[in-house]
């Protein structure tokens, strides 16, 4: 009987991603990097060798990245209060220059410089440049008290995207770089707004029609009512999901910015663990994928 050896099994695996890579070559990925994957340096390593690779073959990566953790610890730190009303930070503008200080100066750059270590190619950007992200305040509506009509609660300088600028993205993608975006939005006023990254990936992804919208997060992907992995599901059922409170808190406005992109024609929207070293590769490259995925 044939026996394959250490170095047929190696090269089975290497052509096994062949089929994929000739699918997605030429469209884009945007990619939410947060969490674990994020502090975590041999997970950070993954990650940015993941992307080099689908970059290297033809697949054009977009990264949109968080830093909320970083962002508390600075503030603490400063001791400087801060609180989150439905999951988005109330945002004054001392908080406001903290979070540019930290997504802007500190997160965005230490992914730049891991990528460009590994001769990534990777670009800093944020929603101020090249008017890539223009925002409005966002308005958010909730019932303070119970019997009472819902009232416009302020968040301050927080914002969500109105307008995507690809252009500067696409001249990028062009040149073989990878871009890294942090999620702070130029207002109307030209004033920097505090944007959730979901939210930022999912629209750059709407308005790049990227094919792909990948979120990363801490958990295996979206999670059942008995704790198991749901590998694959329609937008009907991630609506029923959110209405059964089986899927709550942070991975609420996960699922609506998937559901958002799906809706602006994104061809698949996909949940995975930030924490596994080479999710991205193995969600992208295998017909089973490693966490959850929405078709449109
Ligand atoms: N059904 C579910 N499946 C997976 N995670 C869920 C579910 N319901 C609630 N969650 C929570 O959503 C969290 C992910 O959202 P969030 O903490 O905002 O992520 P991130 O910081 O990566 O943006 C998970 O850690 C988990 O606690
Ligand atoms: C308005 C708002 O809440 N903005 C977020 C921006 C960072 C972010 O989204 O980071 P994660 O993806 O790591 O949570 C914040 O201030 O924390």
């Amino acid at each position: 009987m044939f026996m394959e050896n250490q170095s047929d099994l190696r090269a089975r695996t290497l052509m096994e991603a062949l089929p994929y890579i000739r699918r997605f070559a030429g469209q884009t990925i945007v990619v939410k990097y947060g969490g674990h994957a994020m502090v975590d340096e041999e997970l950070k390593e993954s990650f940015a060798l993941n992307l080099i690779l689908l970059r290297t073959v033809g697949i054009y990566p977009v990264v949109v990245h968080g830093g909320g953790p970083q962002i508390g610890n600075l503030l603490k730190r400063l001791d400087i209060e801060s609180e989150f009303v439905d999951g988005m930070r109330v945002t004054s503008p001392e908080v406001m220059d903290v979070v540019k200080m930290v997504l802007i100066g500190e997160v965005n750059t230490s992914i730049v410089a891991m990528l460009n270590q590994h001769g990534g190619n990777a670009v800093g950007l944020s929603g101020h440049s090249a008017g890539l992200v223009q925002a409005e305040k966002l308005k958010l509506t909730k019932r303070v008290k119970d019997g009472q009509p819902p009232e416009i609660v302020d968040l301050g300088l927080v914002g969500k995207p109105m307008t995507v600028n690809p252009q500067v993205l696409q001249t990028l993608e062009h040149g073989k770089f990878i871009p890294v975006i942090a999620p702070v939005g130029q207002g109307p006023d030209g004033e920097s707004l505090n944007i959730n990254a979901d939210l930022v990936a999912s629209a750059l992804a709407s308005g790049l029609r990227a094919q792909k919208l990948v979120l990363l997060t801490d958990t295996p992907g979206v999670m059942g009512d008995k704790q198991n992995l749901i590998s694959e599901m329609t937008k009907v059922q991630a609506r029923e999901l959110m209405d059964k409170q089986t899927v709550t808190g942070g991975m609420i406005p996960k699922l609506n910015c998937c559901l958002d992109a799906l809706d602006h024609g994104v061809a698949s929207a996909h949940i995975i663990d930030g924490r596994a070293k080479n999710a991205l590769l193995l969600e992208l490259f295998t017909d089973q994928g490693v966490g959850t995925i929405l078709k449109g």
